[in-house]
């Protein structure tokens, strides 16, 4: 039984609802944008690539079964819907560069003087709709081009770490950081994973865990705090991360706790690669530093399973996200390629 995180069909939407796992597995229909926002916002639905896939499809069905008597009344309903949508998470760049594409495409529909409203229409679904094959063979490739750099030179099986879920849970199946550790695995190369907690929110404790033991891959679990002591202790490979948003220069929005990894990383010689598809990279911004960063409730720190963990009245800060600098980053995984960060802007033109 493969994971599926979304499960669409024409023009009916469900999502395998994250909140609830791994104790539970429930999908939940999506009717429409605001059922899509809402699934985003309180991440039912998390992970970026999931997260503009999903943003997309709500849209379709909001859209779906509707009749349209000009294109000019598609396109202001369009644009008012993902204009809502991107506002669902800050951080991650997926569905904000999948809304652009949406637009794009309604605009230059609306100035062909042969195509009706419901041509139109027809052409917007069927290009969300291909988002999600377009993101699981996206994955492979990732997959397939970072076990390459991993095991380049290199003819005994690995051990690696990974952080946060970047799994079939947070893509259209496969994943990105974890679609490259099941890459090495399928070529029986994986020695162990490591797994970080990920707290606050624990997506590695509940999500990725859960994938790991779903696949019976060699894993284990261990906290952030963990970290520094397990590349020193047992001789760890590599590290691979997703990301939520990759600027021009390389510098890598990923889950809190990313940076602080990358930095152990470099004092101990390990090196640190971010797996991520094109639609994860913002070219529009020369560096991390305008990345903004969500941040979250602070029950997401203070409560574990609706049980307050943390002492009455005490203040908490809990970003969701942190930036970590190119300069730390050994290479950038995509779908074409392997990019050292100073290498990733040209490839904006090559686009
Ligand atoms: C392929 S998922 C990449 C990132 O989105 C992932 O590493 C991450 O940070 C997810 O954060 P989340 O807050 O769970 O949406």
């Amino acid at each position: 039984m493969t994971l599926e995180a979304i499960k669409y069909k024409q023009g009916q939407l469900q999502i395998l609802d994250q909140l609830l796992l791994p104790g539970e597995s429930r999908y939940i229909s999506i009717a429409g944008v605001e059922d899509g926002w809402r699934s985003i916002n309180t991440m039912q639905v998390r992970g970026a690539p999931a997260i503009a896939i999903v943003g997309c499809l709500s849209l379709v069905v909001e859209i779906y079964g509707k009749q349209y008597e000009t294109k000019e009344e598609l396109h202001a309903e369009l644009s008012k819907h993902l204009q809502y949508l991107v506002t669902s998470r800050p951080t991650a760049v997926n569905l904000k560069l999948a809304a652009d594409d949406v637009l794009a495409q309604a605009n230059s529909l609306l100035d062909e003087k042969t195509t009706d409203a419901e041509t139109m229409k027809k052409s917007i679904i069927e290009s969300i709709e291909q988002m999600l094959e377009k993101d699981i063979k996206d994955n492979r490739a990732i997959g397939d081009n970072g076990a390459n750099v991993l095991l380049k030179g290199i003819d005994r099986p690995l051990k690696l770490l990974t952080h946060c879920n970047t799994g079939s849970l947070a893509t259209a199946g496969y994943g990105t950081a974890l679609g490259v550790i099941r890459s090495v695995h399928e070529r029986n190369l994986l020695e162990h994973v490591y797994c970080t907690e990920t707290r606050p929110y624990n997506q590695g404790a509940r999500l990725t865990a859960y994938e790991l033991v779903h696949d019976q891959l060699p894993a284990t679990l261990v906290t952030d705090s963990m970290v520094a002591a397990l590349l020193h202790t047992r001789k760890i490979d590599a590290i691979i991360v997703g990301a939520d948003r990759v600027a021009a220069n390389g510098d890598t929005a990923n889950k809190i706790g990313t940076y602080q990894i990358a930095v152990v990383a470099k004092h101990h010689q390990v090196p640190f690669y971010v797996a991520a598809p094109f639609t994860s990279i913002d070219f529009d911004i020369e560096d991390g530093s305008r990345i903004r960063i969500e941040e979250r409730p602070e029950k997401e720190l203070t409560h574990l399973g609706g049980q307050r963990i943390a002492a009455p009245g005490i203040g908490c800060w809990n970003p969701a996200f942190d930036v970590t600098p190119a300069e730390l980053i050994t290479g950038i995984i995509t779908e074409s390629g392997v990019f050292k960060p100073s290498e990733l802007a040209k490839q904006s033109k090559a686009k």
